[in-house]
């Protein structure tokens, strides 16, 4: 039997290896940027606080995109898989709030650390180091891990549609059920998740594009508006060519500003290892959870072109230092592409493509609204939750740091803490429970040091 040759975009992604399809990855594409693309607007508003150069929103906004599209081109194109890149939650706010404004670190300063944290990053890939921690990280944790993250995004999600809000008596607590945005979450969420049980190609995509065109319609609030969460009315297409192209400014007060001298010295040491620290267990967290859900583990738990993967991550928050952002990192909605059939570079390469459009695109992506991603992030978090079941649960050793992986996501707000609270409670339950054996000796080392940054260094 004769089969065609491939196409040399299939043989370089290997599509068709994947069962994927071109078109089938541009799709998920599309619907990971549309789930990611938030960013462009929350990380300038975060940071511009920190870093106060002339027209900072605007300059942020192409720093952001830039660095997203370098992260997002570098993991499809060198290690091929579907993961986009951009500027980390919780990272940025780290850097603005505690680094820059509480710690009073200069802002070109605290970006040499993010810039060494990411060399430190890619030594530790290309040495191997990297791949033998996530090997020593129990198959059951994990399963919990990818848990945790779609938590994490159930979270994120509940939160931008102001169904969970913040309460001062109990931290979390109900929105207001019938604000528009909540309403159209709801209503997303229903329309969205019977389009994935009726296996309609493109559900996630077909939900997030019918909920924005619902939210302008209706002239109902879209688009995150603050680091809160709130919402603010669309305001519409005014202005340039078209109303919806602008035209790119080059950020040329953040562009090689970092002080990398300045980050090398001793008083900084403890700024760059948690930089170091958080990055670390959250990108691997991700990247780990992420690999599991497109089915790229193998039997052992293992990543394929792990050194790669995990060196283009570390470069990408190179890059973005360079650029002027802070850590640059795997991001979990990737997920929603992967749930959309994504599953080779060929679907990062697409969201990366579109980081760039953004440039001049940006007033459009203004249009997505909250509610519209929202639905998208919860229904993946239910996705991720799926490998929880081959936890042993009957085992306590087993299950605890399971349990305890998954629910400090997203009570800390961080896949650190998550991935950070497993791995210390796995080692101490093992070794008092007297089945000290069953644990690799690289975990323990792994756990001291997540236990000697909770002790000495700043929180994230
Ligand atoms: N810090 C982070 N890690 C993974 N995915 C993210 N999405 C947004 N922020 C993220």
């Amino acid at each position: 039997m004769t089969s065609s040759p491939l196409s040399p975009l299939d043989r370089y992604f290997g599509l068709s290896a994947h069962g994927s399809s071109a078109a089938q990855e541009v799709r998920a594409g599309v619907t990971t940027f549309l789930t990611m693309s938030y960013i462009l607007f929350v990380n300038p508003q975060l940071l511009s606080g920190a870093i106060p150069v002339p027209n900072a929103f605007v300059q942020l906004l192409m720093t952001t995109a830039l660095a997203a599209a370098f992260g997002s081109l570098a993991m499809g194109l060198v290690a091929r898989y579907p993961f986009a890149q951009a500027p980390g939650m919780g990272l940025n706010a780290f850097f603005a709030f505690t680094v820059v404004q509480g710690m009073g670190v200069p802002w070109q300063t605290a970006l040499g650390a993010v810039f060494i944290s990411g060399a430190l990053f890619v030594l530790l890939s290309v040495l191997g180091a990297r791949q033998a921690i996530v090997r020593a990280i129990p198959l059951g944790l994990k399963f919990a891990i990818t848990g945790g993250i779609g938590a994490f995004l159930a979270f994120l999600g509940l939160r931008s549609a102001g169904i969970v809000v913040t309460n001062p008596a109990t931290i979390v607590g109900l929105g207001t059920l019938t604000s528009p945005g909540a309403l159209l979450t709801i209503a997303g969420l229903v329309i969205t998740a019977a389009l994935m049980v009726r296996q309609v190609k493109g559900a996630v995509l077909w939900g997030i594009l019918l909920t924005s065109a619902a939210a302008i319609l209706l002239r109902l609030p879209v688009f995150a508006g603050g680091p809160d969460g709130a919402l603010q009315a669309f305001p519409g297409f005014g202005g340039r060519v078209l109303g919806i192209i602008d035209a790119p400014v080059w950020p040329a007060s953040l562009v090689g500003q970092l002080d990398l001298a300045g980050a090398l010295g001793l008083g900084l040491l403890s700024v760059v290892f948690t930089f170091f620290f958080v990055d670390f267990f959250d990108a691997t967290g991700t990247l780990t959870g992420l690999a599991q859900k497109s089915g790229y583990l193998d039997a052992k738990g293992d990543m394929p072109r792990a050194r790669r993967t995990f060196a283009m991550d570390g470069l990408a928050a190179m890059f973005g230092a360079f650029m002027g952002t802070s850590t640059t990192t795997a991001y979990v909605e990737s997920a929603s592409g992967i749930g959309e059939g994504g599953r080779t570079g060929l679907t990062a390469v697409t969201v990366g493509v579109l980081f760039l459009l953004s440039m001049f695109l940006w007033p459009l992506a203004a249009a997505i609204p909250a509610a519209a991603t929202a639905p998208a992030l919860i229904l993946v978090g239910a996705l991720m939750m799926d490998g929880v079941r081959h936890i042993d649960w009957d085992d306590l050793s087993e299950s605890l740091p399971a349990f305890l992986t998954i629910v400090a996501m997203p009570l800390t707000f961080s896949i650190a803490n998550g991935v950070s609270f497993g791995v210390i409670t796995y080692c101490a339950v093992k070794v008092l429970a007297g089945r000290a054996r069953q644990v690799s000796p690289i975990l323990y080392g792994v756990a001291i040091l997540l236990l000697a940054r909770y002790a000495f260094l700043a929180n994230e």
